[in-house]
C-alpha cells in the first residue's frame, strides 16, 4: 500500500444539464482552502515501481514487454501515416520570464507548483486589499507573457451582452463559460468562476493561469488574458465546435467521422506529449477527459481546463495526493488506490478517452457503467468490431482503427509500468512501425518482464482484483454503495 487511501470527497453540485456528463470530484469542496496533502514521500511500492520503470527505460525505450511490438504486427498499417506534427515549444523568452517570475517570487519549495496562492502570498504583507495582492501576482504573471489582454469587467459585459444566459457554452463544476465577441470582432470564451467563496476562485484562478502561462502549443487552448476587477475571470479564444464531449455524446455526434476522430486523437496525444515533455516543466493535466478537449472549427483539438494541472519536478516521480480531484470514470487504478499522480495517471485517462472516441460510449454511462469495465473483455477477446461506434458503420479505416485499440487497451493496463508513455503513444497512433522497432535493432536487450515486475503486477494489480475495486471505488464514489 502506498501512502495514505485517498479521501472520497463527492461531488454537491446539481446541475442539471449536466447530469449525463462524467461527474468530476469537487474541486471546489477539496480546494476548500485546506491545502491538499501532497507529498513526495513514496512508500517502498510506489518508489520501487517507479525505480523500475525508470531502470528498464534507461535500458529500453521500447514497451517493457513487446508488447507494442506484438500488437504492431497483428494489425494492418498500409494506410499512410499523418503527416508527422511537430510538438512546439514555448519561446526563450517565455521560459527567461518564467525563471524571472519565479526568482521574483524567491521560491522556497515546489511543493505545489500548481498553485501559486501557497508561495505567494507570505510574501505579500497582510494588510493589504487583497486586490493589491492579486495585482502583485498578476504584474509578474502579466510580465511573463506580455501578449495577454488585460479586460476591465465592462469589456467582457458587452462582449457576452451581459453574461446573458443565452450566450453560456459550457458548465463545468466550477465555472460557467460565455461565448462573447471583442470590439475588433474576435470571438472569445470568458471563464467566470462560480464555486466557493471569493478566496477560494482566486486560488482556482491563479492555480489554472499559472499553469496556463507557459503552455503554449497548437493543441492546448489558448489564453487571450484576464480580468481581475470584480469578479476574476479567464477569456480564451473560443473554441468553435464546443467540447470533444458535447459533440460525441449530443446531437451532433454525426459531425465525428472516423477521419476527425483519428485526426482529433493524434491531436491530443500530441498535446499531452507537449504537456509531459516538451513544455518547461513536466505538466500533469489530471482531468484528461472529452469535456476538457475543446475543437476548433477544423477539428483541431485543444486541452482546455488546466485547473487540477500539476508540475511536476524533474527529480520527482509522481505526486502523492490524499484527496481524489478529477472525474470518475478515468482515474487510473494506482490514482484511485494509492493516491499516485504522474504522467500514467494523465496515460490512463487519455486511454479512456480514445475508448470513447472509437466506441462513442460515455466514460460512464447512464447506468453508471464504467467504459473500462465494459471494454475489457471485448478487448481481450479480440472483439473489435463490437467496440466501435455503430453510428460509424463501416466507415472507418481499418488500420488507423487497429492503432487506437492498441494505444487504448495498453493505456488502460492496470500496472502504471506496462502503460507507454506519451512519445511511443504518439507514434503508436501514428502506426509508425519503423520507430516502434528502434530499440531492438539498436541490439538492446529481448523486452522481458522481469522478477519483481511479475511479482508486483500478480500481487498488486491482479486484473480481476483490479477490476472489482475499480467498481467497488465507482460504487463508493456515486453513492451506490450497498
Ligand atoms: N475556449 C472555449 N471555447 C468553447 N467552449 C469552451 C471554451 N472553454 C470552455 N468551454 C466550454 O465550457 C466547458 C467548461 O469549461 P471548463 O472545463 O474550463 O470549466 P470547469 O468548471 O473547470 O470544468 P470542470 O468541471 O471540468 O472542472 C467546457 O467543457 C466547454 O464545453
Amino acid at each position: 500500500m502506498v501512502g495514505s487511501t485517498p479521501t472520497f470527497v463527492r461531488r454537491k453540485d446539481d446541475e442539471k444539464d449536466n447530469l449525463n456528463k462524467p461527474k468530476r470530484v469537487s474541486l471546489g469542496e477539496a480546494l476548500h482552502l485546506k491545502p491538499k496533502e501532497e507529498h513526495l514521500s513514496c512508500s517502498s511500492s510506489a518508489h520501487d515501481l517507479r525505480h523500475l520503470e525508470e531502470e528498464k527505460e534507461k535500458e529500453n525505450i521500447a514497451s517493457p514487454r513487446g508488447t507494442l511490438e506484438v500488437c504492431m504486427n497483428d494489425f494492418d498499417f498500409d494506410s499512410p501515416p499523418l503527416a508527422k506534427r511537430e510538438a512546439s515549444c514555448s519561446s526563450t523568452r517565455a521560459h527567461n520570464n518564467w525563471s524571472n517570475f519565479f526568482k521574483l517570487l524567491k521560491k522556497k519549495s515546489f511543493k505545489r507548483l500548481g498553485s501559486l496562492t501557497h508561495f505567494i502570498s507570505p510574501k505579500i504583507p497582510k494588510w493589504k486589499s487583497r486586490s493589491s495582492r492579486e495585482s502583485h501576482v498578476l504584474s509578474k504573471l502579466y510580465n511573463f507573457n506580455s501578449s495577454w489582454v488585460t479586460f476591465n469587467p465592462s469589456d467582457l459585459r458587452k462582449a457576452t451582452h451581459n453574461f446573458d444566459s443565452e450566450n453560456i457554452i459550457g458548465r463545468g463544476g466550477f465555472a460557467d463559460v460565455y461565448k462573447g465577441c471583442l470590439q475588433d470582432g474576435q470571438l472569445i470564451a470568458v471563464k467566470k468562476l462560480n464555486k466557493g467563496t471569493t478566496e477560494e476562485k482566486t486560488a482556482g484562478f491563479l492555480s489554472e493561469l499559472g499553469v496556463i502561462a507557459h503552455v503554449d502549443h497548437r493543441n492546448t487552448a489558448k489564453l487571450v488574458g484576464c480580468c481581475v476587477e470584480g469578479e476574476m475571470q479567464l477569456v480564451f479564444e473560443l473554441s468553435t465546435l464546443g467540447s470533444l464531449g458535447s459533440l460525441l455524446h449530443g446531437s451532433d455526434k454525426n459531425k465525428l467521422d472516423w477521419s476527425k476522430r483519428y485526426k482529433i486523437a493524434l491531436g491530443i496525444a500530441d498535446g499531452l506529449l507537449y504537456l509531459h515533455e516538451s513544455c518547461h516543466r513536466r505538466i500533469i493535466h489530471r482531468d484528461i477527459k472529452a469535456e476538457n478537449i475543446l475543437l476548433t472549427e477544423n477539428f483541431e483539438p485543444q486541452i482546455c481546463d488546466f485547473g487540477l494541472a500539476k508540475w511536476l519536478p524533474e527529480q520527482w516521480t509522481h505526486y502523492n495526493v490524499s484527496k481524489f480531484e478529477g472525474t470518475f470514470g478515468y482515474f487510473a487504478p494506482e490514482y484511485f488506490m494509492h493516491g499516485i499522480v504522474d504522467e500514467k495517471t494523465d496515460v490512463y485517462s487519455f486511454g479512456v478517452l480514445l475508448l470513447e472516441i472509437i466506441t462513442g460510449r460515455p466514460a460512464v454511462d447512464h447506468l453508471q457503467q464504467n467504459i473500462v469495465i465494459w471494454a475489457k473483455p471485448l478487448l481481450n477477446g479480440n472483439h473489435i468490431k463490437d467496440l466501435i461506434d455503430p453510428s460509424l458503420g463501416d466507415d472507418y479505416d481499418r488500420g488507423q482503427l487497429g492503432c487506437l485499440v492498441i494505444t487504448a487497451s495498453l493505456c488502460i493496463e492496470q500496472t502504471p509500468l506496462l502503460r507507454p508513455r506519451m512519445r511511443q503513444i504518439v507514434t503508436l497512433l501514428r502506426g509508425d512501425k519503423h520507430l516502434m522497432q528502434f530499440p531492438r535493432a539498436r541490439g538492446n536487450r529481448p523486452l522481458e518482464r522481469t522478477y519483481s515486475e511479475e511479482l508486483l503486477d500478480a500481487h498488486e494489480y491482479n486484473s480481476t482484483k483490479y477490476l472489482t475495486q475499480l467498481k467497488r471505488h465507482q460504487e463508493i464514489a456515486l453513492g451506490m454503495e450497498s
